[in-house]
């Protein structure tokens, strides 16, 4: 898809919220070919490792694998740890010059997270680490199985839930990750990986 295309998609794009944020949802920033090529190249080229994350004074190591990369070897606080950026590699390079036109935003980090299936998924949480930019833009870019992406409101409870494709990019700003939570459930019915590329606007 063109990005002319891809703006002309983006006029009509829903607010999937129904207030306190906004999260905008493109189905296909990829076509299903390109997105596969950069699926396999993320997992062949980026610095997967386990995080280790502290729960109840205990250090638990997730399946689940991130990688992180930055302008600068910026230091990044991510669940009570402090990780330091990878340089940019091109594969990366290339989605996040994709990513901005398609969101007609800059990036200066990408926070990269690998499910190897459904037993694996991200609990509740909000994207307001202090290094961040307040109320900055985040543009989350799916690669590999689909899987349901939900959001709670932090005062009401409400839920909106949607599905994020092979492919597809999810944008979250405005006030979102001061009022809303969001998880990646698990689910027995996906069996393969997904990577997931979120991009992000450190201060
Ligand atoms: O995998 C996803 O879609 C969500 C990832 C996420 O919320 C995060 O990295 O902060
Ligand atoms: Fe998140």
């Amino acid at each position: 898809m063109s990005h002319d295309d891809l703006y002309a998609q983006q006029e009509r794009l829903p607010n999937r919220l129904p207030q306190d944020g906004e999260a905008y949802y493109l189905e296909r920033v990829l076509d299903v070919g390109s997105a596969s090529e950069a699926l396999a190249r993320c997992l062949e080229e980026l610095d997967w490792e386990h995080e280790r994350v502290t729960m109840f004074g205990r250090e638990i190591v997730t399946r689940r694998k991130i990688a992180w990369y930055a302008d600068a070897a910026m230091p990044y606080a991510y669940s009570g740890k402090t990780r330091v950026a990878s340089p940019w590699v091109d594969c990366l390079l290339a989605l996040k010059a994709h990513v901005e036109k398609a969101s007609k935003t800059t990036f200066n980090a990408c926070l990269c997270n690998l499910y190897h299936s459904g037993e694996e998924g991200m609990g509740w949480h909000s994207d307001d680490e202090k290094t961040l930019v307040p109320d900055g833009v985040i543009a989350s870019l799916t690669l590999g199985d689909a899987r349901r992406f939900s959001f709670k409101h932090k005062a009401s409870g409400e839920r909106v839930s949607l599905e994020l494709a092979h492919g597809s990019l999810l944008i979250m700003q405005g006030e979102t990750q001061t009022h809303w939570l969001h998880a990646l459930p698990k689910t027995r019915k996906s069996r393969s990986a997904r990577v997931n590329l979120t991009f992000r606007q450190m201060r």
